[in-house]
């Protein structure tokens, strides 16, 4: 069953210009312990995505969705106490820059402390305060922190970036959840820090069972155990499916240039790329394309373009474009 089942999202906001489609009629399905990672580049609209997830979205913006579905529960139809009680339950974010997320004027063990449950630690005072401490210093040991004593004593800023991630992670799972949003959670990291934090969030959502998406501008910056994949741009889904299908013969224009972007970025781009990275800037909210909004920066754009793409599908991926690449020989 699908965890997470979102079908149509869509998030309008009202401009001087008139109503704007921030998120456009978004898919996304999720399965327990599956990891999906989001790309897109800036704006498309990842961490609004997120951010309905968790709803936690401006009261002023429409959300309509024909689903917006957690554990077979419908979110959108929960007052909000009751849609904070599931997602305090079941949903942990953590973000880019860890620093800034964890409280300054307080240890990391207070901080962990206080992420664990209550319900987790009873008995009499002296007891859960022993109970505490263990339970502190093992979250600590399954982020693989190994310097317990020195890390619980000190404060955020004394904290490298990847023993500062490591802490949020400890503090993000203390509650079990089913779900772990990490918004660009590896994003300016050195390479081996980068590689740590990857295999450590794989290493959790396999031995939890628990769901991860991973937002991401670049495609190099996915986990490496991502099985499915999902592009954005400008709030438009553009293709979805099995990573490793998209990866290798991605349908959508987007996803090839995004593909190539990250080659580029890293010198492995063979001298003459299909794609090269797209010309122009993402356009501004008041300033959408109609139809595809690729369209004005995509080179396979033609007339049609101004009409928006039906979904097609094959074998392992879903997209929208009426020009896709790779087409299947046969
Ligand atoms: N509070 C806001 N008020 C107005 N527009 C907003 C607000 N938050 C987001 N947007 C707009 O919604 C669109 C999607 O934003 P979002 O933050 O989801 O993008 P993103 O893909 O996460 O980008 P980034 O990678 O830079 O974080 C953008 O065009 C952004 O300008």
């Amino acid at each position: 069953m699908d965890m997470l089942d979102i079908r149509n999202l869509t998030i309008e906001l009202d401009m001087p210009q008139g109503r704007v489609r921030i998120l456009d009629r978004v898919n996304l399905q999720l399965k327990a312990g599956e990891i999906h990672s989001i790309v897109g580049e800036s704006g498309s609209g990842k961490s609004l995505l997120a951010k309905a997830i968790i709803g936690v979205i401006n009261p002023a913006w429409r959300v309509t969705a024909d689903r917006l579905w957690w554990n077979g529960q419908d979110l959108l139809a929960m007052d909000a106490k009751a849609r904070r009680f599931v997602t305090g339950r079941d949903m942990a974010m953590i973000f880019q820059d860890p620093a800034a997320y964890l409280d300054p004027n307080n240890t990391i063990e207070q901080q962990i402390n206080e992420a664990i449950p209550s319900g987790d630690v009873t008995g009499t005072f002296l007891r859960r305060r022993i109970d505490r401490k263990t339970r502190v210093r093992q979250l600590l040991h399954r982020v693989g922190v190994r310097d317990h004593e020195k890390v619980l004593k000190s404060y955020p800023f004394e904290l490298s970036e990847g023993i500062a991630q490591k802490v949020s992670i400890a503090i993000a799972i203390a509650h079990r959840p089913k779900l772990l949003i990490a918004d660009e959670p590896t994003t300016a990291m050195e390479p081996s820090t980068r590689d740590q934090i990857q295999r450590l969030i794989t290493k959790l959502a396999m031995s939890q069972d628990m769901s991860v998406l991973l937002i991401t501008q670049d495609v190099a910056s996915i986990l490496p155990a991502t099985q499915y994949l999902t592009l954005l741009y400008c709030g438009q889904l553009m293709e979805t499916g099995k990573a490793s299908a998209l990866l290798q013969a991605p349908a959508h224009p987007y996803t090839q240039s995004m593909i190539d972007m990250s080659l580029q970025s890293q010198h492995e781009l063979p001298r003459k790329s299909r794609l090269p990275t797209l010309p122009g800037a993402v356009p501004t909210l008041r300033h959408m394309p109609i139809g595809c909004r690729l369209g004005p920066r995509c080179p396979y754009a033609q007339k049609q373009c101004v009409k928006a793409p039906p979904a097609a599908t094959r074998e392992q991926q879903l997209f929208h474009c009426h020009y896709p690449l790779n087409e299947p020989t046969s």
